[in-house]
């Protein structure tokens, strides 16, 4: 379970995330969806203690994140927007390992961790490959591969979906699917809703670092426009 209490992050003079009250249940998939600027990165960034709060508390299974990052980064695994960035071995096996391994676990157990994580998002058995030389829906699920390897109880994606082609965006969306039928918790950040849609439990939309609305697909549905956000 992932709560947010009243939680309110500043960077300066602007509140970027302004007393927002949330929680992710375990197995819940939920999008995050709002203009540009209305928070979402901000708020998700919470999830693991990448960014410390102003005001309020993130729990992570009842524990204040702040109490145990170590804890709180291996139950919320995060997949940013633009993974390029951010991977940090030269291949898919060894990008793949780089958490596991600094979880200080055996070379047997990782291996195992990498094998289940790349079977996962169907690149199993391409772990020799170079990380550079793949296309950007297979880096996308290289990243989501290696958030995997940590057997997180929650994934974070920070608009896995930017940059996809629609072959690449199906695959993606597949393995999500996937991983919500497993029983993985889901929080999803994006602004374009469709394909999506029909995985979520619930739709969190914000405005202006507030949660705007909070509910079914269908609950939010004819809100959406209101709020900035294009309903799927
Ligand atoms: N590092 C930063 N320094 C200063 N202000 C920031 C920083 N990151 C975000 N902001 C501001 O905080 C507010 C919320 O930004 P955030 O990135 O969380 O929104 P978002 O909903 O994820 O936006 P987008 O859809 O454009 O990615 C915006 O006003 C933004 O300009």
């Amino acid at each position: 379970m992932l709560s947010v209490r009243n939680l309110v992050h500043r960077y300066g003079d602007t509140v970027a995330v302004d007393g927002v009250s949330l929680d992710v249940a375990d197995g819940e998939c939920v999008l995050v969806a709002g203009a540009n600027g209305s928070g979402k990165t901000t708020l998700v960034r919470h999830f693991n203690g990448l960014l410390e709060p102003d005001e309020g508390d993130v729990l992570v299974n009842g524990t204040p994140v702040e109490d145990d990052l170590v804890a709180a980064r291996a139950s919320v695994g995060m997949v940013f927007q633009n993974p390029r960035d951010g991977f940090v071995g030269a291949t898919v096996g060894a990008d793949v390992a780089f958490g596991p391994e600094n979880l200080g676990l055996s070379r047997d157990e990782v291996d195992a961790r990498v094998e289940e994580a790349l079977d996962a998002v169907e690149l199993g058995g391409r772990g020799d490959e170079r990380v550079a030389d793949l296309s950007g829906g297979e880096q996308e699920r290289v990243a989501i591969a290696a958030a995997l390897a940590m057997r997180p109880d929650h994934l974070v994606l920070d608009e896995p979906f930017t940059g996809l082609d629609w072959p690449a965006r199906q695959s993606v969306l597949d393995r999500l699917r996937a991983l919500s039928e497993r029983g993985t918790s889901l929080v999803v950040v994006t602004h374009d809703l469709r394909d999506v849609w029909e995985l979520a439990d619930s739709v969190v939309a914000m405005r202006d670092g507030e949660v705007a609305l909070r509910g079914t697909p269908d609950e939010v549905l004819d809100g959406l426009p209101g709020v900035g956000v294009r309903p799927p």
